[in-house]
């Protein structure tokens, strides 16, 4: 039986790739645009409605390069510590009311000292916002976890020093480290000296890879790079051969993957919009499903792909027919793969997704 999309959104859901700067509300971005008197390509009438709207329309543009465009729109009013520190605070409430029990949100510091903040005021402010967020749900009896992941942008140089935020702050509400932007022309390698600081640290770290360019920018993901997980790695469908009579092939990277357990961190109304995948239901996560990949489900960014946990998995129900058992896995899956030590995420599994499941199931 296929769950409603009211059962999906009560499920408890596990969140491992959001973006802060991709998940504002569009009323906050209105307000806060005017605060700083920062100008929006909408009208000066515009609502939100109408400004999510252009979010949604602007970024459905069928490549990556124009749907990173969108992010000088939020990018551009989180510049102060009290309009990240709302920002942070919002994205967890409106975690928690869509049923999300645990979640690694991601941005990246470098991006948000224009006005003067220093990268660890960033940092410090983002997790006001979410310590904040946290007491909000707690009180309104939807109780959420949330970790910070430090972003460092690819095409640019601070990966180090944003490595070495990420190391100084573990503990402190962060949980790892990442790098995004532009895939195609910036190898995950350029930064190869942060990622091998990180490892040194003992630190986990996901590249986004295999998104906007294939097999090559995952296998240095990978193998050059030592990622605990593959931020969308959807192009792994590339080292895999459907037969026609239905039998599988895997590549050796592919096989590599699927060994190795390497998670994957699928958003698919992303993929869609950024033309990485041509619909939900052509997009490789029901083949890796299938073939028991290490698959996880994520928004990547709900503003710009107007969506949210329950969007997701409802849209994957509808395309796939997955049942309640399949959402349990993909949840477990990512509970699994979460950068929190092992027995809080054990605690995460045992206490709140199972139970939470064999409630929809037996109910
Ligand atoms: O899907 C994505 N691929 C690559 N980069 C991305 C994606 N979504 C967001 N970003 C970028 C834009 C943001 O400003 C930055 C930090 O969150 O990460
Ligand atoms: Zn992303």
């Amino acid at each position: 039986m296929e769950p409603t999309r009211e059962q999906v959104r009560a499920a408890p859901k596990v969140l491992l790739h959001d973006h802060l700067d991709g998940g504002l509300r569009p009323a906050t971005v209105l307000e806060l645009a005017r605060e700083v008197g920062h100008e929006l390509p909408v009208g000066p009438d515009a609502d939100a409605e109408a400004l999510g709207t252009w979010f949604a329309e602007a970024a459905d543009s069928g490549s990556l390069v124009r749907y990173l465009e969108t992010f000088d729109h939020t990018v551009g009013v989180m510049q102060t510590a009290p309009a990240i520190t709302r920002v942070a605070r919002e994205c967890v409430e409106d975690l928690a009311a869509d049923g999300v029990v645990y979640a690694e949100v991601r941005y990246a510091p470098e991006q948000h000292v224009e006005q003067g903040l220093t990268l660890d005021e960033v940092v410090a402010a983002v997790q006001e916002g979410f310590d904040q967020g946290v007491a909000a749900a707690q009180a309104n009896g939807t109780p959420i976890v949330v970790r910070q992941l430090l972003t460092a942008m690819r095409h640019q140089a601070r990966s180090m020093e944003i490595a070495e935020l990420a190391v100084a702050w573990r503990g402190r509400g962060v949980a790892g480290f990442d790098i995004a932007g532009a895939e195609a022309g910036f190898p995950p390698t350029r930064h190869l000296d942060a990622f091998e600081y990180l490892q040194r640290e003992n630190s986990h770290f996901t590249i986004h890879a295999g998104e906007a360019f294939g097999l090559p920018s995952i296998w240095q993901a990978i193998q050059w790079c030592g990622a605990d997980r593959l931020g969308h790695g959807v192009r792994i469908a590339d080292d895999i051969t459907v037969k026609d009579d239905g039998e599988v092939e895997l590549g050796l990277l592919a096989s590599y993957v699927r060994d190795k357990r390497i998670p994957l961190e699928m958003c698919p109304a992303s993929n869609v919009q950024t033309g990485a995948a041509t619909s939900i239901a052509e997009h490789p996560i029901g083949l890796l499903t299938r073939l028991r990949f290490r698959v996880t489900v994520n928004t990547d960014n709900r503003l710009m792909s107007r969506t949210s946990m329950t969007d997701e998995m409802t849209a994957l129900v509808e395309a796939f027919g997955y049942g309640l058992p399949d959402l349990r896995w993909f949840t477990i899956n990512a509970m699994k793969s979460a950068f929190l030590p092992f027995d809080e995420r054990l605690a995460i599994i045992d206490g709140i997704v199972k139970p939470g499941y064999e409630r929809l199931i037996s109910g």
